[in-house]
């Protein structure tokens, strides 16, 4: 397994706190037309940036950039808006690749798995290493779909910066608001690049104003297009009123001028560009004191790289990644307007043995790394994804001191500040399941060590045991995630599993309250385990996962200490698998009358009899089937809009809104995801492949009784 690793500290001299980030960071398309062949790998590539064969000594130019030249960015957007299209002309431009790849043909750099040259998705992501113009740029691909919101997640917090790719056709979509939340919550500045400019139904326009409203984001126009869809030929930077034209018979791009516009060729691109400027300069001086009345080319870059680092506006630029224009701009203004590893406040300290640097699917063993960087690291056998490396138990102790410190000065929730920095990401619940089983009961063993070796770098991953029936469990965020755990086990472990069939994740509540008794009674040799339980068990008002556990006054304290725990595991337990469908229990609390234990009694009883005692109470309950409730969102051609509409009528999907996009309209609602099994196939057909769709979970919700009826009936026929 190979480990991502994120230097935290600014101290120049040693390596500090490394961050820990598997790179399991997957994506898809959801768009309904795509699926290439296998192409095999041939792609040629430059030598990498800075170095000349194995030569160590000519790897400290690559290895110790100054700080100040380091940019650490993600490229993060909506499924399909080109963020593998672009990444491949950056390396081409960049040098490190010496021709273009193609996503559509299967042969781009960062999709090199045959997973995803076979699919044409991208599963993995790729952390290449490039330079650009005496910067040092670590670029990491984050996922589309939100199957994979997790990989986004941990990639956001450990990057400097992002890139948001747009299709400038759709403006913000579904999943763009997704990941754009989640580099909010990690404070991540960021840059807007609205690609596909040469689309039909590319608007420079409309993409700016959907950030605007959808994302309630500034917008700072650096660039405007010349021209749009068909016409695009280039972009005019706004700062330096400097048109940029791309040679229609380069084929790669590589050829571009940078003109001044005139007043007399360029009259009304001039005007526009002069108007768009003076917004530009009131905008900044509105946001950044420092940037007062001086409006010279270099203080309104400087101004606007402040404004984006302290993300209160972001800039956005345009171009074609597809047809090779505005790439190299955008690479300016990554190293412009992000902010280097020393602007962000990294702080820990630490060293490490053996270290690679990133490029693609190659690495290369470094003998030392300074701040600011991101490389990987072999061997941990014990790290999870999300976490933290320090140097020592004290080393540990002292961080988490110090983030508590922080987490009090700051937000007064010291566990949240300890959290963020030492127990990684929030990891969604999984919203689907499915049995898996080895070849033969011989083959369990690797079964089981692929699962742990899997969970470890993708903790959104569950495995458990059925208890009823022995068979192993695997849980994951959709139908494409459990797809791709199952073909990498044979890919990467050589083991062929079957999957039993896919099922939604239920959850179960009650909804009054029951109080139930119990006795265990046992005599095993000559002692005799003896325990009688009373509680209640009651609807809690707030939403909650887990338990909520209360003890009676009735409860003697010296008791408590002794068996809490004891208690406690016993109701956890039982709250793992309701009564009407075996699936977990929430919103309920449980709350211990009294208990009498005879003396000699083992904790393992206590805990058998409280959890014997919960499961009676909730059995006596009225009982409530929670499933998955998924916003859905459809894209369509006007044309398909009643079909598809239809079908969700079917589906007991509730539409919430039609928005008309460009030509398109899009449906959002929310649909129950035991719906939607299979939905991208009946999509396909009625709308002739040309509808897109995006799911998230929306919440769990309660079925109506007539629905539960029928999946309970369902259920209790099939088992
Ligand atoms: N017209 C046009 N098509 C583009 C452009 N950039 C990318 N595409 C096409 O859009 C599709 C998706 O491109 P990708 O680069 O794979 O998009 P992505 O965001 O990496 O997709 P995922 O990683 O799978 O979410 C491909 O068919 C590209 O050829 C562009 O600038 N113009």
């Amino acid at each position: 397994m190979l480990t991502y690793l994120r230097i935290f500290a600014v101290n120049h001299q040693k390596i500090s706190s490394l961050h820990i980030n598997n790179m399991c960071c997957c994506k898809r398309r959801a768009s309904l037309k795509r699926s290439k062949l296998f192409v095999p790998f041939g792609r040629n590539y430059s030598s990498l940036p800075g170095l000349i064969g194995n030569d160590i000594k000519s790897l400290h130019s690559v290895i110790n950039p100054p700080i100040a030249k380091i940019r650490n960015i993600g490229i993060m957007a909506h499924i399909d808006a080109g963020k593998t299209t672009t990444t491949e002309r950056i390396l081409y431009y960049s040098g490190y690749t010496r021709s273009l790849g193609d996503v559509d043909d299967g042969d781009t750099v960062t999709d090199f798995m045959a997973q995803e040259r076979e699919r044409g998705i991208t599963i993995q992501s790729a952390a290449v290493t490039f330079d650009w113009k005496g910067y040092r740029i670590n670029l990491i691909d984050t996922p589309g779909h939100v199957d994979f919101t997790l990989e986004v997640e941990r990639c956001l917090r450990v990057l400097d910066g992002a890139v948001a790719v747009f299709d400038a056709s759709a403006g913000v979509e579904a999943q763009t608001l997704t990941v754009w939340r989640q580099a909010d919550k990690h404070k991540v500045p960021r840059i807007c690049f609205l690609n596909k400019m040469d689309k039909t139904g590319a608007s420079f326009n409309y993409a700016v104003e959907s950030i605007r409203e959808k994302l309630k984001a500034k917008p700072l126009l650096l660039q405007l297009p010349i021209g749009e869809a068909k016409t695009f030929k280039g972009v005019v930077d706004v700062v330096s009123k400097e048109k940029l034209l791309w040679n229609t018979n380069s084929d790669d791009g590589k050829d571009f001028k940078r003109k001044p516009l005139l007043e007399t060729s360029d009259t009304e691109l001039l005007k526009k560009t002069v108007e768009a400027r003076n917004a530009l300069i009131e905008q900044v001086a509105d946001l950044d004191d420092e940037f007062a009345d001086l409006v010279l080319g270099k203080f309104l870059q400087t101004a606007i790289h402040r404004v984006t680092v302290a993300q209160m506006a972001v800039p956005v630029l345009c171009g074609s990644a597809l047809k090779n224009k505005g790439v190299q701009p955008l690479l300016d203004a990554i190293t412009m307007y992000l902010p280097s590893p020393e602007e962000r406040n990294y702080e820990f300290l630490e060293r490490i043995s053996r270290l690679l640097l990133p490029f693609a699917d190659q690495h290369i063993e470094i003998p030392s790394l300074t701040a600011g960087n991101i490389a990987l690291t072999v061997g941990l056998k014990q790290t999870a994804t999300g976490d933290t490396i320090v140097s020592s138990k004290s080393s540990a102790l002292a961080a988490a001191h110090q983030a508590k410190w922080e987490g009090e000065k700051k937000h007064k929730q010291n566990r949240d500040a300890e959290r963020l920095l030492l127990a990684g990401v929030e990891i969604p619940e999984p919203v689907f399941f499915c049995t898996i089983e080895p070849p033969s009961v011989a083959k369990q063993p690797d079964l089981d060590h692929a699962l742990k070796c899997l969970q470890r770098e993708d903790p959104s991953l569950k495995v458990r045991l059925d208890p009823d029936s022995g068979q192993t469990i695997l849980c994951g965020m959709g139908e494409l995630h459990i797809e791709i755990i199952h073909d990498r086990i044979k890919r990467e472990y050589g083991l062929e599993t079957y999957l039993g069939p896919l099922q939604v994740a239920y959850r179960e509540t009650i909804l009054n309250s029951v109080r139930a008794t119990d006795t265990l009674d046992r005599t095993f040799g000559d002692k005799r385990h003896l325990v009688t339980v009373e509680l209640e068990a009651r609807p809690t008002e707030k939403p909650s996962v887990m338990p909520v556990i209360e003890y009676g006054e009735a409860v003697s304290g010296d008791l408590l200490k002794a068996f809490q725990e004891a208690i406690e595991n016993g109701i956890h337990s039982a709250c793992l698998q309701g009564p009407l469908l075996g699936s977990p229990i929430q919103d309920v609390a449980i709350t211990l009358h009294s208990m009498v234990i005879h003396p000699g009694t083992s904790t393992t009883m206590v805990s058998a009899c409280v959890s014997r005692c919960v499961q009676k109470a909730l059995k006596k309950a009225d009982k409530q089937v929670l499933e998955p409730l998924m916003n859905l969102e459809v894209t369509v051609a006007g044309d398909y809009l009643s079909p598809v509409l239809a079908d969700l009528a079917q589906r007991r999907g509730n539409i919430q809104e039609i928005q008309t996009r460009q030509d398109n309209k899009v449906v959002i609602g929310f649909v129950p995801l035991a719906e939607l099994m299979g939905y991208s196939t009946v999509l396909r057909t009625l709308t002739s492949g040309s509808a897109t769709f995006a799911l998230e979970l929306s919440t769990y919700e309660a079925m109506s009784p007539q629905d539960q009826r029928i999946l309970l009936t369902r259920r209790s026929g099939s088992s």
